[in-house]
Formats: C-alpha cells, sequence, structure tokens
C-alpha cells in the first residue's frame, strides 16, 4: 500500500478539475477510472446528446421553414450524424487524457473500492490518503419488466453507438433523456412513440410547460402515450411492447430512460464508515463531508442536482473549502434547461414552490405570440415567467419555453444572483427585435401595462 496525499474516485466534471488542481499544486493524486475519462457528461450525456441535437434540430428547423416560404429537400446521412458525434466526444475524452498527464494525476484505470479507512483498492493499486473525494455519477435505472432484460435496448450508453436510423422508435420516460433523444431520432427521420406512466411530461415542471412540449413533440409526428406502463417486451429482431392498456407498440429501437441510480454499489463504503441514503446516494453535510472525516463527495452521486455545471460547482466550492473558506454548497442559485424544442430554461423555484414556502409570491406570464421576433422567424410555442416576492420584489425564478432559452434564462440568473428586483428588468431597456426585449416587457406586466408590451407589437 502507498501514501499519497488525496485520492478521487471517478472521473466525472468536478473530479477532474480537482485532481488537476491538487496535482499542479505539487500533491500527489490518484484518480481511479472504471470506464472511459470524462464521466457520463462526456461520454454518453451532455456532449454527445448535444452534438446529436445540433444536427437533429437542424433538420426540424429546415423542414418548419416551409411556413417562411421555403422549402428543403431534407436527405439525413445518419452515419455521417452519428460518426461525427462519436468525433467530438474523442476529441473532449482526449482533452480530458492530456489535461491529467500533464498535471501529473496518476490516473489508474481500474473500479476501485474502500478496503479500509480512506484506503482504496482498484486493480493491483492500494492507496491511503487524507483526502479521497468520491466523484462516481450515476447510471440508467432499468425498470424490472417481463421480458426486457437481455434485449438489446437503448440506454444513454450505448445510444451514440447506433451507426443506422431505426425506422421505428419506442421510448420508455418522459423526461429530459427520453425527450431530448426522442425528439432527436423523430427529427432524423425515427416513427416515434414516446410512453410516460404519468399524465404529463417532464412531470418536474408547471403543467403549460408539459402541455407546450407535447403540442410541439405531436407536431414533430411524436407519439405519446400517457398513464400507462409498459408490462410487457419481446424481442424477436422488432421489439413489441404491450402496455398496461392492452394496446401493442413495435419499433426497431427501445430507448430505457426512466431514470437513474448511484454509482455506489461498486464502493464498498462500509469499509471506511461511509453511509448511503435510502437510495444509495452517499449521504453529505453542507461542506460536501461524508460520515468518514476526510472523504468528501460532489455530483451525481451526493445527490446533487444532476447536471454538469453543478457538479463542477461543487468542485469549486470544495476546493474552497479544503483551502479553509467558510463556504457551502446551498447559496448557489441554481438553473438548467431541457434541449428539446422548444428549450425550456429554468432557474429557482416556481410559484407554487414558492408558495409552498410561505413566500407572498406572484408570478407573470409572457405568450412568446407577444413578442416580435418571435413572429418574424414564425416560432409559434413557448411563453416567459417569472416569480416575485411580492414583499421583497425580488425575483424567485424564471421559466422560459421557447427558441433557445437555455441562454436566454441566464439574465435571470444574474439577476438573481444579485438578489435583484424585477423593477431593475423593468427599467431595462432591451435591443428590439430580440427575444431578450420579451424579459422587461415580462416585468412590465407586474406594473400593469396591458399586453402587447414589445415595440411593433
Ligand atoms: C444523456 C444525458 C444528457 C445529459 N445532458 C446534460 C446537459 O445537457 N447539461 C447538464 O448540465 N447535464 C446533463 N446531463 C447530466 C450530466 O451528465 C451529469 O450531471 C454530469 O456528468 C455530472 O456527473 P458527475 O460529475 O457526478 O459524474 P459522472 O460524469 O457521472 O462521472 C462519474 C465517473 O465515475 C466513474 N465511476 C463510477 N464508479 C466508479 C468506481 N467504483 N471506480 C472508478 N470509477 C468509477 C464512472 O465510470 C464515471 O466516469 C446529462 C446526462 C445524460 C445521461
Ligand atoms: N438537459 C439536461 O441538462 C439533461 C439532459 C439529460 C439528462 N439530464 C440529467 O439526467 C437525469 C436523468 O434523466 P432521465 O431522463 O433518465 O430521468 P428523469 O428523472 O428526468 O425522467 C425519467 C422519467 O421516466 C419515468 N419513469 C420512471 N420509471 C418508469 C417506467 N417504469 N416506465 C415508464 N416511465 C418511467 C419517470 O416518471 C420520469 O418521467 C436528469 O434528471 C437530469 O438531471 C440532464
Amino acid at each position: 500500500m502507498q501514501n499519497v496525499d488525496a485520492i478521487v474516485i471517478g472521473s466525472g466534471q468536478g473530479g477532474i478539475p480537482l485532481a488537476v488542481d491538487l496535482a499542479k499544486e505539487g500533491r500527489n493524486v490518484v484518480l481511479f477510472e472504471r470506464d472511459s475519462l470524462g464521466g457520463s457528461c462526456i461520454n454518453y450525456g451532455c456532449t454527445p446528446s448535444k452534438a446529436f441535437l445540433a444536427a437533429a434540430h437542424t433538420v426540424g428547423r429546415a423542414r418548419k421553414a416551409e411556413s417562411l416560404g421555403i422549402r428543403f429537400q431534407v436527405d439525413v446521412d445518419f452515419s455521417a450524424v452519428m460518426e461525427r458525434v462519436r468525433s467530438i466526444r474523442h476529441s473532449f475524452n482526449q482533452g480530458i487524457q492530456k489535461r491529467l498527464e500533464s498535471a501529473g494525476v496518476n490516473v489508474i484505470c481500474a473500479e476501485a473500492s474502500f478496503s479500509g479507512e480512506r484506503t482504496v483498492t482498484g486493480g493491483e493499486v492500494t492507496v491511503q490518503a487524507p483526502l479521497v473525494v468520491i466523484n462516481t455519477g450515476t447510471s440508467s435505472l432499468i425498470p424490472e419488466i417481463n421480458g426486457l432484460e437481455g434485449t438489446p435496448y437503448l440506454t444513454n450508453r450505448n445510444f451514440f453507438d447506433l451507426k443506422e436510423l431505426p425506422p421505428r422508435l419506442l421510448v420508455m420516460g418522459g423526461g429530459y433523456i427520453g425527450l431530448e433523444l426522442g425528439q432527436g431520432l423523430a427529427r432524423l427521420g425515427s416513427k416515434t412513440e414516446i410512453i410516460v406512466r404519468g399524465d404529463r411530461l417532464l412531470d418536474r415542471e408547471e403543467p403549460d410547460v408539459s402541455e407546450t412540449l407535447a403540442e410541439a413533440l405531436r407536431q414533430d409526428g411524436i407519439g405519446l402515450h400517457f398513464n400507462v406502463k409498459v408490462e410487457k417486451v419481446v424481442h424477436d429482431g422488432i421489439f413489441t411492447l404491450t402496455l398496461s392498456n392492452g394496446e401493442q407498440l413495435q419499433g426497431e429501437a427501445l430507448l430505457v430512460a426512466t431514470g437513474r441510480k448511484p454509482n455506489t454499489n461498486a464502493l464498498n463504503v462500509a469499509a471506511t464508515g461511509v453511509e448511503l441514503d435510502e437510495k444509495g446516494y452517499v449521504k453529505i453535510d453542507d461542506r460536501f463531508q461524508t460520515t468518514c472525516s476526510g472523504i468528501y463527495a460532489i455530483g451525481d452521486v451526493a445527490k446533487q442536482p444532476a447536471f454538469t455545471h453543478v457538479s463542477w460547482e461543487d468542485y469549486r466550492r470544495l476546493k474552497g473549502i479544503l483551502c479553509g473558506e467558510n463556504r457551502t454548497r446551498n447559496d448557489r442559485v441554481l438553473g438548467y434547461a431541457t434541449y428539446t424544442e422548444p428549450q425550456v430554461g429554468r432557474v429557482g423555484m416556481t410559484l407554487e414552490q414558492a408558495q409552498k414556502q410561505g413566500i407572498k409570491a406572484r408570478a407573470v406570464t409572457l405568450p412568446i405570440n407577444q413578442i416580435a421576433r418571435a413572429i418574424e422567424w414564425d416560432y409559434k410555442f413557448g411563453f416567459y415567467r417569472m416569480v416575485v416576492d411580492e414583499d421583497t420584489d425580488k425575483i424567485l425564478g424564471a421559466t422560459l419555453v421557447g427558441y433557445e432559452t437555455a441562454e436566454l434564462v441566464h439574465v435571470f440568473l444574474s439577476l438573481m444572483e444579485a438578489k435583484a428586483t424585477w423593477q431593475l428588468l423593468e427599467q431595462s431597456v432591451h435591443i428590439h427585435p430580440t427575444y431578450g426585449e420579451g424579459l422587461p416587457s415580462l416585468a412590465r406586466l407586474l406594473v400593469g401595462e396591458d399586453m402587447p408590451t414589445c415595440p411593433n407589437k
């Protein structure tokens, strides 16, 4: 056994920069990774999915251009689309490897598990350190369904290895992955059916977000099946799913996107006193400390909101804490987005969430058809909503559904980080004609101005 300064388990989005920084400071750092360097985000998450959606949404927008008087002949070279996705993934992955190597991190390509207090074994290597950081992420949670096991179903792991476009795609799950990848393949040409066990898509969002997305997906030709479960799966070259309402659906491909489970099974945490919650996530306190001193956990495995920028920010905060700064993980404004078309850009609380916390809150909503830019570009789906505290006038949250709202929502992120009031937004003079000019217009609804609120509308 060797003694080192720090051990990082998992090359996730927080673990890599932390290992690099510590190594650059001259510490002896060992990083264990059992799979490809860069974790879910680079290998089977954000990077390949967004490169894939760049192609898919280009097709969607080309088809939609007919309403502008333009007709395109769309010819999808699926194999070229996926080759490009894989080459971007490869280049990101190589970049990570070089970064770790040049910083002097000792990378061990093996599955790691605890073999004693702050002692970790992976492959032939056993190391002990005063500092251990767990950044092992999550994997697909596969439901137990009669006949599913052993069939060649897709998850986000093998989706990006597809070489041919499946003529028909069945998707289980109406969350982020099911909607992004389902709409993506539909736009590239697969006849797609999405099976949802509840009564709406993205069920953590407000109902009108779900309705807007459902309408947009239907316009892409996607079949939506609500309030049904998959009871049986048969695969004989083709997948046949029997649903709880008796209906049968068939497809050449089945994507299972029904949630995630933490990668903690292999860790043998009992050997070092790290406790897990009832679902297997690592329990941490406000400062990322597990129940074992000297061992920290960051990112998805610590049940942080499962986004790359959160894992990255966990690293920045943990680094501050390790350097003696008085930081916690709780005082941050977190946003996220769904990269469907329309996109859903979100930050902070919804009206219902604010009211449940006892805040006297109010929400205003501006439909996208009140924004000149949207009319000029014939963009029909969406709305902008802001939630404010009526006592303090502070902005509490925003939901933006529409064109590239993942970009636009940063206006709210910054305003909220600055603890700004809605009056600041109301006073702002945004450029005409932009989607962004809808934001002060939204704020002006709070002073009672009638719609339309944008110039030329
Ligand atoms: C399809 C998809 C699309 C996504 N799109 C987005 C997006 O657009 N934007 C966004 O912000 N987020 C997105 N996410 C979420 C994002 O990928 C994760 O939140 C992000 O990767 C953070 O992960 P992490 O740092 O916790 O660990 P991960 O990136 O999951 O990395 C964990 C690493 O630990 C390794 N590991 C696990 N156990 C062990 C062990 N015992 N020993 C050694 N190594 C181990 C794993 O192999 C993995 O490489 C997406 C996720 C998916 C699945
Ligand atoms: N744009 C992004 O930032 C992005 C994109 C993809 C994934 N992610 C991250 O990855 C996480 C996981 O995504 P996900 O889509 O797997 O999970 P999710 O939790 O978003 O959605 C899973 C869906 O599957 C449904 N479901 C569960 N069991 C089912 C069953 N047996 N049959 C049918 N439906 C079932 C759930 O009701 C839910 O709607 C997300 O929560 C997110 O944090 C982020």
